[in-house]
């Protein structure tokens, strides 16, 4: 079996994958075999939720054999034609793989006996364990009482900074930075989660003084939830680099700063113009090649803004200004890299950053405090993964013997499903260009360690142009009511979702150009198209929860 190479010193490289992961004896059900790193959900006292994913509910629980809080992020296999969600594999595989005090850590994963359901279909839940952590940032920030010093500020920049400089180290992009994937405890320590995302880059990891680099290949260019896109991605490169990441850690440093999100983009061409709001207009001094970008025809009609970054931010000082400055680079090539960012002048400016364990402790407060205080403009769509569909014979048992699609039997044997036929496939899977090469994750190993082997995965049909063919679309959120398609109701909804921040600028009636300049994208109405399908998917497994 062919074993992926690393170089010595990456933390990556440290675990050997074991030649042989036998199973062990679960001692609460004897005679029944767990698999390593993997244990059943009874051993776990389930205490309430904690946010609400794409594909399942994530509580806090607490470990019985060792009173441990943890969070368990649930993965529901509700309809067998969509098969285990792709971001789930994606954020397992990595996660097994990482290792970094800034970095959400991978306990074990839980397994849930699938129950038969009134339809007579059998149905069961993985779970991802990660230990619990108080706050993430988004419900941190909501918090009314909570005010954030300007040491604290820079303790949770330089965390952030050092597990990006880690990921960018190892060629992960995380592709999905924002303040609610941010994890903090009451010790201080702030953490990133959410791996759905992420994927590895081939290109050579950012090197001091030279920013992200340059890309030699094309990526899926629909990801990162619209509020934290760079502009790069806004404007459809896919030719993108690490730059994209730090582009996010620009917006979540100026939130912290702020207390709310800076960029609040109701569309893509929305999103765009509050960027050259805040930045400035793209020029070929500011964003050489901007006008050769596939969805460049986007800005014409505001590209003449003024820039308000200084203005709205000098109250983080003159070294804060310049860093954030650095950071939201609308030329990606001279954007900032992690590395270059930790040694800036910021950090060694008075108020030097505080220590983790110098920080105050508050009330714990998650992403789903801030949907349930009235009045808050719901966060923005994540870009949601696709499934891997099992096909008609699918079981999601976890018992021994009875192989799951990318099974975690330790075995050695790997179960590779076939790409279901066109009229089984999943909404997302139709009528999308992209969708002509489904990447296959490579199949999941029996234990937590040791890094899989990333050639055993395949793509389905034609890998040959080297694109990353994940294929995220954004989802709606939960509870909210479908977009809507007529373009009346369109505005409407943007003319009460926009800041009544006069000191933006921009003309009356909602930004520079106004409302009458403004067509729908015709990718908003195809986003909005998937949402609908994908909420008709989200009703159905609430009611199976039900
Ligand atoms: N280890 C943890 N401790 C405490 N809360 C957590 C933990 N992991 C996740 N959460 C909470 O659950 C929320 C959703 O988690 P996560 O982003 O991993 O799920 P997701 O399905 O990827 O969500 P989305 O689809 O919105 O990106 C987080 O914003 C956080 O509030």
């Amino acid at each position: 079996m062919s074993q992926k190479r690393r170089a010595p010193d990456s933390p990556v490289a440290e675990r050997p994958t074991p030649a042989k992961r036998p199973s062990i004896q679960d001692p609460r059900h004897p005679g029944v075999h767990r698999f390593r790193g993997c244990s059943h959900i009874s051993s776990y006292r389930v205490m309430g939720k904690l946010g609400e994913g794409t594909f399942g509910l994530v509580t806090k629980a607490q470990d019985t054999r060792n009173n441990q809080l943890v969070a368990l992020k649930q993965f529901t296999v509700t309809n067998e034609k969509e098969g285990f969600p792709i971001t789930a594999l994606r954020e397992i595989k990595y996660l097994k793989q990482l290792r970094h005090p800034n970095v959400i850590p991978l306990l074990e994963m839980v397994v849930e006996k699938p129950t038969r359901s009134k339809d007579g279909q059998k149905r069961g839940s993985i779970m991802m364990v990660t230990p619990y952590m108080h706050h993430d940032l988004s419900g941190l920030l909501e918090n009314p009482s909570v005010q954030f010093s300007e040491r604290q500020i820079k303790c949770y920049l330089q965390q952030l900074l050092k597990g990006i400089q880690y990921l960018h180290g190892n060629n992960i992009l995380h592709r999905d930075i924002k303040a609610a994937n941010l994890l903090i405890n009451n010790k201080g320590i702030l953490q990133i989660a959410d791996f759905g995302l992420a994927r590895r880059f081939d290109e050579p990891p950012p090197k001091p003084g030279s920013g992200g680099g340059v890309a030699f290949r094309q990526y899926t260019g629909n990801v990162v939830t619209r509020w934290y896109r760079a502009p790069e991605l806004c404007l459809g490169e896919r030719n993108y680099t690490t730059s994209v990441d730090i582009w996010g850690v620009g917006c979540v440093f100026a939130e912290m700063k702020k207390g709310r999100p800076i960029l609040p983009g109701n569309t893509d061409t929305h999103q765009i113009e509050l960027i050259f709001q805040l930045c400035g207009p793209p020029n070929e001094r500011t964003m050489p090649g901007w006008e050769k970008l596939p969805d460049a025809r986007l800005v014409r009609s505001f590209g003449n803004c003024q820039r308000t970054l200084e203005a709205q931010f000098n109250v983080l000082g003159s070294s804060g200004v310049a860093l954030l400055s650095d950071l939201l680079k609308l030329d990606p090539r001279t954007r900032v890299n992690a590395m270059d960012a930790l040694d800036h002048e910021y950090f060694r400016v008075e108020p030097l950053p505080a220590k983790p364990a110098e920080l105050p402790a508050f009330e714990d407060s998650h992403e789903l405090d801030r949907r349930k205080r009235a009045g808050q403009k719901p966060l923005p769509p994540a870009p949601a993964g696709g499934t891997v569909g099992v096909g008609p014979s699918a079981d999601w048992s976890g018992h021994m013997g009875e192989p799951m699609p990318y099974h975690m039997n330790g075995n050695g044997r790997h179960v590779r499903p076939a790409p279901p036929p066109p009229e089984r496939r999943p909404a997302w899977m139709k009528d999308t260009r992209e969708t002509r090469d489904v990447r296959v994750p490579p199949p999941m190993d029996g234990g937590m360690r040791g890094p899989p082997d990333h050639r055993r995965g395949g793509v389905i049909k034609g890998d040959k142009d080297k694109t990353d063919t994940y294929i995220p679309s954004y989802r709606n959120d939960g509870g909210r009511p479908p977009p809507r398609d007529d373009p009346r109701d369109w505005r409407e909804d943007r003319r009460h979702d926009r800041p009544r921040d006069d000191s933006r600028g921009g003309r009356p009636g909602g930004g520079i150009g106004g409302d009458r300049n403004r067509e729908r994208d015709p990718r908003d109405r195809e986003r909005d198209r998937e949402q609908r399908e994908r909420d008709r998917e989200r009703e159905r497994a609430r009611e199976w929860r039900r």
